[in-house]
């Protein structure tokens, strides 16, 4: 199942999860973490589960929006993208047997973007425009691989302006 959902963010949350996030990234940058992976050309970074009401606000209601507990999630992932950056297409779970594997995922849009920057699902011939407030959601916990395998997933270059995401990888058991 994909879901596009509207109306998941506030102009205001979008706004501080990007000025915490700003901050994160920039230092991000004078240390070695910044990924160079060519599947993903964004900065990104993780944002600390506690001291921050927005973060926690968002995240208890992202995960009764999905039906979990706030305890299975990973937390609120931000991603960056700049002209000519992208997340090439990919799956969320894990090839390998995992005794928690991740079972859906919920792609929240920060801002809107001028041009490119949507997440396609490749199988579904399906993309969702980024816009500042709504979200794309999708499982991949069936027993029939093939539907799984639906959910493939990238995010386009971006072509004009800056895009800003938070994405929330949701664990079937409890992960923190
Ligand atoms: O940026 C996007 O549109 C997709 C992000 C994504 O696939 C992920 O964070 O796993
Ligand atoms: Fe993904």
């Amino acid at each position: 199942m994909v879901a596009v959902l509207g109306n998941v963010l506030s102009d205001e949350e979008c706004d501080e999860l990007i000025r915490i996030s700003k901050d994160q990234l920039n230092r991000s940058k004078i240390g070695s973490s910044r990924d160079v992976s060519s599947l993903r050309t964004s900065s990104s970074t993780f944002l600390p589960e506690t001291g921050n009401d927005v973060v926690e606000r968002v995240e208890k209601r992202v995960c009764s929006l999905m039906g979990v507990p706030a305890a299975n999630s990973e937390g609120i992932h931000i991603l960056n993208y700049k002209p000519g950056q992208e997340y090439k297409a990919h799956f969320d779970y894990f090839k390998k047997e995992n005794s928690n594997p991740r079972i859906c995922t919920l792609v929240m849009y920060l801002n809107d973007v001028e041009e490119g920057g949507e997440t396609y699902f490749p199988h579904l011939k399906f993309s969702v425009l980024p816009q500042k407030g709504t979200a794309v959601y999708f499982e991949y916990f069936y027993q029939d691989p093939a539907l799984n395998e639906l959910t493939l997933h990238g995010g386009a270059p971006v072509i004009q302006g800056d895009k800003w995401a938070a994405t929330v990888w949701v664990r079937r058991k409890q992960y923190k």
